[in-house]
């Protein structure tokens, strides 16, 4: 029986998205991991790799439409992702036709809602990105003589720079820098080794390194757990604009947009504080890229090639393209 992928980007992260209940039998979570390790590699995998597999299933909350997994391409299941979350929302949005309704992911139920265009032919969906959690235990990290990160110095991971910790409810470390900073070694140094063995992030952490561009304007790269390099990161950019908000309140307000550039394109986030705890939206482009026809056993043994896929380019990349084209360039894409 054959069964549809499809390949998408939010901001260039880019993803496979399979959806569990079009399949005969649901792929267990070993074939899920194995499928995405295989998919996503940049030389094995289909159409260059992606940074993830995002997986949608039926919803385990009430009031929710859709499930959302997120494994990453080292086959590590992160609790959320900002920009395959657009994409899903996207996807669910069309396939039930509705244009406002709830996801479940790991820890919460969030809502997304459908948001008209970035960019002529560049669709657009709004996410909820929730909760918010600075403690040490959230992340967790451990070593580093402090319960929580707020524009801290840790000369343990850099000295001279000051670093803020928070889950969202994936983990994020970030770090306010200049430009040379950005572009030099140190996120690829430090995001290798807080994602390997060590005695900080046991469980590795997104590392974030943000520069200021002016009142309301910032410019993230991230080095993705599980991933590396990636263009754009959803939660990092969502949790940076917090940190932003608190860290620097001359610059950013509480309940306005925030533009974020990153080196996949654009994104816009807004923080809010109401109830007694924090949430970000994000908005920015669902783009589907291509759609794939593959036999569901070969999703089940994880081997899938080239040959074996039927591939059709939607061909939104090219509105896409025009819509980045237009933003400043920062030269730092990964691909
Ligand atoms: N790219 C994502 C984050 C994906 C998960 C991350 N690698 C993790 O392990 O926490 C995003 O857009 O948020």
């Amino acid at each position: 029986m054959m069964t549809q992928l499809l390949k998408v980007h939010g901001s260039q992260n880019s993803f496979f998205i399979l959806d569990q209940t079009k399949l005969k039998q649901a792929l267990t979570d070993d074939e899920l991991r194995r499928l995405a390790r295989q998919l996503t590699d940049p030389q094995d995998g289909l159409l260059g790799g992606a940074d993830g597999l995002l997986v949608v299933d039926r919803p385990t909350r009430p009031g929710a439409t859709a499930q959302m997994r997120v494994i990453n391409a080292d086959g590590s299941e992160a609790s959320m992702c900002g920009n395959g979350l657009r994409t899903v929302a996207r996807y669910v949005a069309e396939r039930d036709g509705q244009t406002t309704f709830k996801v479940d992911t790991m820890d919460s139920s969030l809502r997304v809602r459908q948001a008209g265009e970035l960019a002529p032919g560049v669709p657009a969906f709004a996410v909820e990105i929730s909760p918010v959690r600075f403690n040490r235990a959230a992340l967790p990290f451990d070593n580093l003589g402090h319960d929580r990160l707020l524009g801290t110095p840790v000369p343990e991971l850099a000295p001279g720079l000051t670093f803020t910790t928070l889950a969202v409810p994936n983990p994020h470390l970030i770090s306010f820098v200049n430009q040379e900073t950005i572009e030099g070694p140190l996120l690829g140094e430090l995001g290798s080794y807080l994602n390997g063995a060590n005695p900080y992030f046991s469980d590795g952490v997104n590392v974030n390194f943000a520069q200021i561009l002016g009142p309301q304007k910032l410019f993230v790269r991230t080095y993705e757990r599980g991933v590396g390099f990636t263009n754009a990161c959803g939660t990092g950019m969502s949790a940076t604009s917090l940190a932003f908000a608190l860290l620097h309140p001359a610059s950013a307000a509480f309940d306005e947009a925030v533009t974020v550039y990153n080196p996949g394109g654009m994104v816009k986030t807004s923080v809010h504080f109401a109830d007694h705890r924090y949430w970000i939206e994000l908005i920015g482009n669902a783009t589907f890229t291509h759609q794939l026809e593959i036999a569901e056993d070969l999703l089940h043994q994880g081997r899938v090639t080239a040959h074996d896929a039927q591939v059709t380019a939607t061909g939104e990349q090219e509105a896409y393209q025009n819509f980045i084209h237009q933003l400043p360039h920062f030269n730092l894409s990964v691909n």
